[in-house]
């Protein structure tokens, strides 16, 4: 929708819904008085944070570590200064647009109907008068929650409380100035939505607190004390939802969950910013963002040092994403499945039992461990590292050594130098274990003894050359997220445990593209954290190592009786014309899918030309580009098939259009307003106002699942209009 359609379609909403000029009147004058409050309480706030900082910077002076009572008052000080800060921070943020919602509800068995205004923070009247409610708290629920009649939300406490909704009304309101209102009783949803949907882009992932959907409110609202895994189509709000979860997370369970302890971990840096962009705006404030394979380097960081020469290889740079070649595809399937994790698991413990001497120790006559007492301490300990564990036997075994000795009543001397003797029974202190040498020897176990493996049920393939070709990448030194994965978990067992015990919820954005190893890693390294997954099994762009159905992490990472599971079949994002076109393209896989509902918002027909070669499809671009730049749109995204072909069109286009630079390193690229020219699997997770679709044809994109996934994601990246511009021969999963 252009915005010239825009306009005529609010103006009409307007002429609909504003018909009650004395409701009308009655809103002005309640936002007018809120305002009035919000600047009152500005003004008194800034006098109050101004006179804490001053008193604060006395006591600061005046500071002496001796002082008990003086360090008290500071920290208390401190605490209250930041609680004013805080406030003030949120009237100021609350003064243009006080509220979007209002509910009028009564509570069963009373009679009083209450009237609430929600808005992105909470605001005080006084200390005990709320003036608006913020959208996270519980009785907010209810706005995103029901429509007019019968609803409940849960108390505080947990108990359910009844009410009765008599108004649901979302507000516009722009710089102080009330500009409409709509009720939903009188407005369709989609109608309504199709209001904000019909904006134009900008670069950065918007809030969507007054228009959240009752299914999307139920993620968001969901306890952080389980793990749960959402499947969504494209441009069904995964990624917000899972923001304004983080926000709902930390606003409500504030003792128990910090935002230090929040990890976002998504496939590449520009996703990153993209998503965590909105988290300021909803109050989410030094969250951890990182991909997946920094998140595990960081786990590893000290082993990390290149000068081992390791590289790191990225899937796309080498090779396309579905393999023809067996060997090649069942080694992507190895790397990404959890029975890899399951052999790594196994060797680790024949690696402790083989290192730790298991033989009863007899001691100047007298039996001071049996095998099975030893066996059973090593039980004990079972949630400690191999290096914990020989350092707490070794430990245990001393103290029994000296007491003995002391009843025999040895001398001071006679007993240091008897347990210097058996200090290192069990194993070093630090131990340097090489954490790399550890995982090439495993690799070199798997080939040498793949019949152990099978024995114990560890279902690997039964192919050699699939097993050579796991040892030779890593001894060529060629390493990926899910080495760096594994070399965690070897750390864990072997080295040491604390490193593993600061994170407490991590989400994943775009989860379909990580083998389920990844989870089944996370869960071994953080038992008690729990997880957000949000991802789309149509969307998985590495169709051999990514999930293409829930199944196993639902079943045998997390649990599918507590952990529950969402779908998402609304979208959106694009229009009902690009959805329809993207449904297509699923419609020819062989794979289960998941229906698109798509909002009811309409736009132009998708554009599909055929030229006659490269050049012409270039000048096609190029005058594609510079019309629609001419028109109302910011954000335009040429998406080609691999990297190799982004570089060549960008080339092509760079002197004939204005274009973002190309960056050798994508990982360094910054998702912005203007023309990106980019592959695929760079567009993931993001939205363009325009998308181009470079040469989808039959040379680009075979008649396979895989490759169906990949033409997927590329089409529902485009908001309002798509291009497909061809000078191959059609890909048939288009006709
Ligand atoms: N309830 C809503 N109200 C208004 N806009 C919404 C709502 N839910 C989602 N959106 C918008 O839909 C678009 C898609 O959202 P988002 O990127 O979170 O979807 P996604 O499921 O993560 O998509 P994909 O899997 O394709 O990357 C965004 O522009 C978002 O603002």
């Amino acid at each position: 929708m252009n915005k010239e359609m825009q306009e005529t379609k609010s103006k009409s909403l307007e002429e609909m819904e504003v018909g009650n000029e004395e409701e009308w009147k009655k809103e002005e004058a309640h936002l007018s008085s809120c305002e009035e409050v919000i600047q009152s309480n500005i003004d008194a706030l800034t006098v109050q944070v101004q006179q804490m900082q001053v008193q604060t910077k006395e006591m600061y002076d005046n500071y002496r570590s001796d002082n008990p009572e003086l360090h008290n008052e500071l920290v208390v000080g401190m605490d209250l200064q930041s609680q004013a800060e805080k406030s003030l921070r949120k009237n100021l943020l609350a003064k243009d647009k006080p509220y979007f919602g209002r509910i009028d509800y009564m509570e069963h068995g009373e009679e009083k109907e209450f009237s609430l205004y929600i808005g992105k923070n909470g605001v005080m009247k006084s200390p005990s008068e709320l003036l608006i409610v913020d959208w996270r708290a519980p009785i907010a629920s209810v706005y995103y929650d029901s429509d007019i009649g019968e609803s409940s939300y849960p108390s505080p406490l947990g108990e359910t409380i009844f009410v009765d909704l008599g108004l649901k009304r979302t507000f516009e309101i722009r710089k102080g100035v009330l500009k409409d209102f709509y009720d939903a009783n009188v407005i369709a949803n989609d109608e309504f939505l199709t209001k904000y949907l019909g904006k134009n882009k900008e670069a950065v992932l918007g809030e969507i607190i007054a228009t959240i959907q009752k299914e999307q409110n139920d993620i968001i609202r969901d306890t952080p004390w389980h793990n749960i895994v959402v499947q969504g189509v494209a441009g069904s709000g995964k990624t917000t939802v899972a923001m304004h979860r983080i926000s709902y997370i930390l606003y409500n369970f504030k003792e128990k969950f910090h935002s230090d302890e929040f990890y976002i971990i998504g496939s590449n840096k520009m996703l990153l910013n993209y998503i965590t962009g909105v988290l300021p705006n909803l109050d989410v404030h030094n969250i951890n963002q990182l991909t997946m394979q920094e998140f595990f380097s960081g786990l590893i960081e000290k082993e990390m040092s290149m000068k081992k020469g390791y590289k790191m290889t990225d899937a796309f740079q080498k090779s396309r994403s579905n393999s023809n070649n067996e060997v090649e595809a069942g080694y992507k399937r190895v790397k990404g499945s959890l029975q890899l994790l399951k052999a790594l698991e196994m060797y680790l413990e024949q690696y402790i039992r083989e290192h730790i001497p298991m033989k009863e120790i007899v001691y100047k006559g007298k039996t001071l461990y049996t095998a099975e007492e030893i066996k059973q301490s090593l039980q004990t300990f079972k949630q400690y590292s191999y290096q914990e564990k020989i350092d707490m036997m070794n430990k245990r075994l001393l103290t029994k050594i000296r007491n003995m000795n002391e009843m025999l009543g040895e001398e001071k001397e006679v007993i240091k130098r008897e347990c210097k003797l058996y200090k290192d029974y069990f194993g070093k202190k630090n131990e340097k274990i090489d954490l790399y040498r550890v995982y090439k020897d495993f690799l070199e176990d798997l080939y040498v003894n793949y019949d152990k493996y099978e024995a114990a049920g560890i279902k690997l393939p039964n192919n050699t050359e699939i097993l050579q070709r796991l040892k030779d990448t890593f001894d060529e030194k060629e390493i990926d997220l899910y080495d760096l994965g594994l070399i965690a978990i070897i750390k864990k067992a072997l080295r040491d445990t604390v490193d593993f015990q600061y994170v407490k919820h991590i989400v994943v954005d775009e989860a379909q593209d990580f083998g389920v190893i990844a989870y089944g890693i996370l869960k071994r390294l953080f038992p008690d954290c729990t997880f957000t997954i949000m991802g789309d099994v149509s969307q998985n762009i590495h169709y051999d190592t990514g999930m293409n159905d829930w199944k196993e992490l639902r079943e045998q990472v997390f649990n599918p009786d507590k952990d529950p599971f969402y779908t998402l079949a609304k979208s959106y994002r694009n229009t009902v014309e690009i959805s329809n076109y993207a449904s297509q393209v699923l419609a020819k896989c062989s794979f289960e899918t998941y229906a698109i509902d798509p909002v009811i918002r309409h736009g132009q027909p998708v554009i599909v030309e055929k030229y006659q070669d490269f050049e012409e499809n270039i000048e096609a671009t190029v005058s594609y580009i510079n019309k629609i730049k001419a028109g109302d749109y910011d954000t335009i995204a040429v998406i080609c098939r691999t990297v190799e072909e982004t570089k060549t069109v960008y080339e092509a286009l760079k002197d004939k259009t204005e274009v973002e630079p190309w960056k050798e390193d994508m990982e360094e690229l910054k998702f912005t307003n203007g023309v990106m020219v980019l592959p695929i699997h760079m567009t993931k997770g993001l939205e363009f106002d325009t998308v181009i679709l470079w040469n989808p044809d039959t040379k680009n994109y075979d008649y396979t699942d895989a490759e169906a996934k990949l033409l997927y994601v590329a089409i529902t990246r485009a908001l309002h209009e798509l291009y497909v511009l061809c000078y191959g021969e059609l890909s048939k999963l288009l006709v």
